[in-house]
C-alpha cells in the first residue's frame, strides 16, 4: 500500500513542505519502505528528496529547508510491483512535457501492455519496472499529444479522460506540474481513497489532498471531501476545476481499507473507519456465538495487538516479541483470540503457540475478515495465492494449519454491511482478495499465474531488488 498527498498554498512566499512532511508522517502506515517529497519552487524549480526507509529517516531537517516552494507533493511507500529499489521511490519526474512529478497508490493490471505501448509506440523510455512509472509516462504522452507551448486545465482533463481508457487497476495519483499546479485523480471505480479539503488563511485557501481525510484533519483543513471515483482536480493558485471524467456503473472501493489498511480516525467514502470497524466486531460476535452453538465455552476473549502501526515497524522484529506480554491472560483458560484477519498465518500460528505454551486449555482463533482466498491485485501487497494459509484450505484445515480448536471467520456478507451501512449509497466493494469478483474484468486465471511465477513485469514478487544510493538512475558501481 502507498500513501500519497499534493498541497498548494495561497501565500506563494510560504513552504509547503513542513505540511507535505507532516502529512507522510500521518499516512506512515500506508507505507514504510521508502519516502518522498518534490516541491515547485520559484521560476517552476523542482526540488526533491525521497529514499528507502521511514519518514523519520528519509528526511533531516537540512533536506527539508531545502525543499522550497509554496506546492508539492508526497509519498510513502509500499511496493506493489518493481521492487523496493530507492530508484522506484516516488514522486516520479519526467522533465517533458511541462515537467510532471508524480505520486501513485494502487496497482495495475495491465502494466506489461502499457510497457509495450510506451517502448513501441510512444517512445518513451521507462527506467524501473515500477506501474506508477508507467501510469506517469501515459499521462506525459497524453499531455504531449496536445503540442501546446504552455498547458491548460482543458488538456489536463483530456489527457486524463484518455488515460482511464488507457489504464487498468486500482490507483488514486497525485501530479504537480512545474510551476503551474497540483493535479489529483481516483480511477473509475473508486478502489483507492483520495480526499480533498481546504484551509482558509490570509492569502486565502491552501488546499491538499490526501489518502486519508486524517491528514486534513490534523493539519487544520475543513470541508473534507472525498475525490470521487473517476474525478479529476486541478488546482492552481487561481482556481480549482474538478470533473467527473469516467463514469462506471460498478464503483467497488476497497474494503480492505476499513479491515486493516486505514488509519481508525479516517473517514472514507463517508464512512468512518472506526465505526465499521466496532460494526464488524458486532457481526464477527454474532458469527462466534453462531458457530460455537451449544459447545461454547470461552473464558476469556483477546485481540491481537494491533500496535500503531508506525511505532510497530521498531516492535516487529518478529512475531513472538511483538505478542509476548499476553501470555499471562492464558493459563488454565479456553481463549477465543481475535484479529482483523489472517494472511499467511504467521500472526496467528505463533500467538496460538504462545497461549498453549502459557496453558491455555482450548484456542479459538476470530477473524473480522472472511477468509483470505486471493491476492489482491489493486495495491495491497497480499502474497501470492500459494502463500495464503486460507488458499485450497477450508476453515477446519486452516484451524489445522495455524494450531487452533477452530477457526471463526466473518461472513462476508457481514462485513459488506457492516461497513455499507454508513453509507448505503455505495452497492459494492472490491472484496476481490475473499471471493475472487476482479472489478476490472481483467483478473483471469493467466494473470494469477503469471503472478505466482513472479514473471509479469510490475510484479514485486521473485523480483531481485537493485538497490542505489543514487535517487532516479541505477548506480553502476552497486550492482
Ligand atoms: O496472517 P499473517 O500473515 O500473519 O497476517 C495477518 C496479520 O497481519 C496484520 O498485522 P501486522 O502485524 O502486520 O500489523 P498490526 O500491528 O497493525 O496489526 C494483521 O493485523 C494480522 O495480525
Ligand atoms: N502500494 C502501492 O500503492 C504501491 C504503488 C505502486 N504500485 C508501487 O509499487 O510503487
Ligand atoms: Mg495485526
Amino acid at each position: 500500500m502507498c500513501g500519497i498527498s499534493a498541497l498548494i498554498l495561497a501565500d506563494q512566499s510560504a513552504a509547503a513542505c513542513p505540511d507535505l512532511h507532516e502529512s507522510l508522517g500521518l499516512l506512515q502506515h500506508r507505507g514504510q519502505d521508502a519516502a518522498g517529497i518534490v516541491t515547485s519552487g520559484p521560476k517552476g524549480r523542482l526540488f526533491q528528496c525521497k529514499g528507502n526507509g521511514m519518514v523519520r529517516d528519509v528526511f533531516n531537517e537540512t533536506q527539508l529547508s531545502g525543499l522550497i516552494g509554496s506546492l508539492g507533493i508526497g509519498h510513502v511507500r509500499y511496493p506493489t510491483a518493481g521492487s523496493s529499489s530507492i530508484t522506484e521511490a516516488q514522486p516520479f519526474y519526467v522533465n517533458s512535457p511541462y515537467g510532471i512529478v508524480f505520486a501513485h497508490n494502487g496497482n495495475l493490471t495491465n502494466a506489461d501492455e502499457l510497457r509495450v505501448f510506451l517502448d513501441k509506440i510512444a517512445h518513451r523510455h521507462i527506467n524501473t519496472d515500477s506501474d506508477s512509472e508507467l501510469l506517469l509516462n501515459v499521462l506525459a504522452n497524453n499531455l504531449q499529444k496536445t503540442g501546446k507551448f504552455r498547458v491548460n486545465q482543458e488538456d489536463i482533463f483530456t489527457a486524463i479522460k484518455d488515460l482511464y481508457r488507457q489504464i487498468r487497476g486500482g490507483y488514486a495519483c497525485v501530479a504537480m506540474i512545474a510551476g503551474y499546479g497540483i493535479v489529483g485523480f481516483r480511477d473509475p471505480h473508486g478502489i483507492r481513497p483520495l480526499v480533498i479539503g481546504r484551509r482558509k488563511t490570509v492569502a486565502g485557501y491552501d488546499y491538499m489532498l490526501a489518502s486519508e481525510s486524517v491528514v486534513l484533519d490534523s493539519l487544520g483543513f475543513t470541508d473534507v471531501e472525498d475525490v470521487k471515483p473517476g474525478e479529476a482536480i486541478i488546482i492552481t493558485q487561481d482556481s480549482l476545476l474538478r470533473r467527473v471524467l469516467a463514469v462506471s456503473d460498478r464503483i467497488a472501493p476497497c474494503i480492505f481499507e476499513y479491515v486493516y489498511f486505514a488509519r481508525q480516525d479516517s473517514i472514507m467514502d463517508g464512512i468512518s473507519v472506526y465505526k465499521a470497524r466496532l460494526s464488524m466486531g458486532e457481526a464477527l460476535a454474532d458469527q462466534v456465538t453462531k458457530s460455537m452453538g451449544n459447545e461454547m465455552d470461552i473464558d476469556v476473549v483477546i485481540p491481537v495487538p494491533d500496535t500503531s502501526r508506525v511505532a510497530a515497524i521498531q516492535l516487529r522484529k518478529n512475531v513472538r516479541r511483538k505478542l509476548n506480554a499476553m501470555a499471562l491472560e492464558f493459563s488454565g483458560k479456553n481463549v477465543l483470540l481475535v484479529d482483523d484477519s489472517i494472511v499467511r498465518g504467521t500472526t496467528s500460528k505463533e500467538i496460538i503457540q504462545m497461549a498453549r505454551e502459557a496453558g491455555a486449555k482450548k484456542v479459538y482463533f476470530a477473524s473480522c475478515a472472511p477468509a483470505i482466498r486471493y491476492p489482491n491485485v489493486y495495491g495491497i501487497d497480499m502474497p501470492t495465492r500459494t502463500e495464503l494459509v486460507a488458499h485450497g484450505r477450508d476453515d477446519q484445515q486452516v484451524a489445522e494449519e495455524i494450531g487452533a480448536d477452530k477457526v471463526i471467520y466473518q461472513d462476508l456478507h457481514d462485513l459488506v454491511e457492516s461497513v455499507r451501512k454508513f453509507n448505503p449509497a455505495i452497492e459494492k466493494f472490491d472484496t476481490s482478495v475473499f471471493d475472487k469478483y476482479y472489478v476490472t474484468g481483467d483478473v483471469d486465471e493467466e494473470y494469477m499465474a503469471s503472478l505466482e511465477q513472479g514473471g509479469r513485469s510490475g510484479d514485486s514478487r521473485g523480483r531481485l531488488s537493485i538497490d542505489s544510493d543514487c535517487v532516479g538512475l541505477y548506480n553502476s558501481f552497486n550492482r
